[in-house]
């Protein structure tokens, strides 16, 4: 595989990471045993960087991005989320972090069928006890391309459109990290590069900072470096890769 520079850890002199990973493990335990999904990850996520998080079926990826969210607790080392310590935190000031500085694309859109497309989107300020104001609803769905969708509930929308009102909703608190999972897996070509080149735009524009978990070597062109896992461990990564790369590099993983 092609690997860039040191990536143990790619610290940047003088600027604070986005999120910052230190020696996170994370070990399973049921009837079954014990899996060691994660077996040590150190990873520092730049300020408006954009990552794709790629490695075979079973490598902890998603793990990974649970743990990093702060939706599932590392069994050992820190998650920092612009300095602050996930760990130490109590379950209503992390929902707090979480409202308020994360957003979330998952592949399930997850919107509320019951709400309309406007609603949908202001949910996450109203949850924060803030009032949307309507121009910042409707400018967020401006940016998504669905300005005239503001009163359609999520069945009458197509999938493409339905993870836009995803990105409208992660996008109206101005979150500092989006976690995106698959976003893109149910959706065809053409609503995949939409959604792509909005979080594309997420980090160009507004310097916010993406990690994305997906199979897709087309998907993971659009970040400017893929972080390859492997069993559970950084297994190296590869900046700016064309797909054929990245699908190469995959390949040499799978190995
Ligand atoms: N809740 C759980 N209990 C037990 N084992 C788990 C649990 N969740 C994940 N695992 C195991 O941890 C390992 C990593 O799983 P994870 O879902 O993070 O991998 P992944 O790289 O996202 O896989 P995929 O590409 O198939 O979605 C796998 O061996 C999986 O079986």
């Amino acid at each position: 595989m092609t690997t860039t520079a040191p990536i143990h850890p790619n610290v940047h002199v003088g600027e604070p990471p986005a999120l910052l990973l230190d020696g996170i493990t994370k070990t399973y335990r049921s009837k079954a045993g014990a899996v060691d999904a994660l077996r040590g990850v150190t990873y520092h996520f730049h300020r408006g960087s954009f990552t794709a998080v790629m490695g075979p079926s079973g490598s902890g990826k998603s793990t990974l991005l649970q743990c990093a969210a702060g939706l599932d607790k590392p069994t050992t080392g820190t998650v920092l989320l612009g300095g602050t310590g996930l760990h130490g935190l109590s379950e209503v000031a992390l929902t707090k972090l979480r409202r308020e500085q994360m957003g979330f694309v998952f592949q399930a859109y997850n919107l509320l069928p019951s709400l309309t497309v406007y609603d949908n989107v202001a949910l996450p300020l109203r949850l924060t006890g803030k009032r949307p104001r309507r121009d910042e609803v409707h400018q967020v769905l401006d940016q998504v391309g669905l300005g005239g969708m503001a009163r359609r509930r999520p069945a009458e929308l197509s999938g493409g459109q339905q993870q836009r009102v995803a990105i409208a909703r992660a996008l109206i608190t101005r979150p500092a990290v989006f976690f995106a999972d698959e976003p893109t897996g149910a959706l065809d070509s053409t609503a995949s590069r939409q959604i792509l080149s909005l979080l594309r735009e997420a980090t160009d524009r507004a310097g916010q900072t993406v990690v994305m978990v997906t199979h897709d070597p087309v998907a993971a062109a659009y970040a400017e470096r893929v972080l390859f896992l492997s069993d559970g461990l950084v297994a190296g990564s590869l900046d700016r890769g064309t797909p054929q790369q990245i699908a190469a590099a995959m390949s040499d993983l799978e190995r």
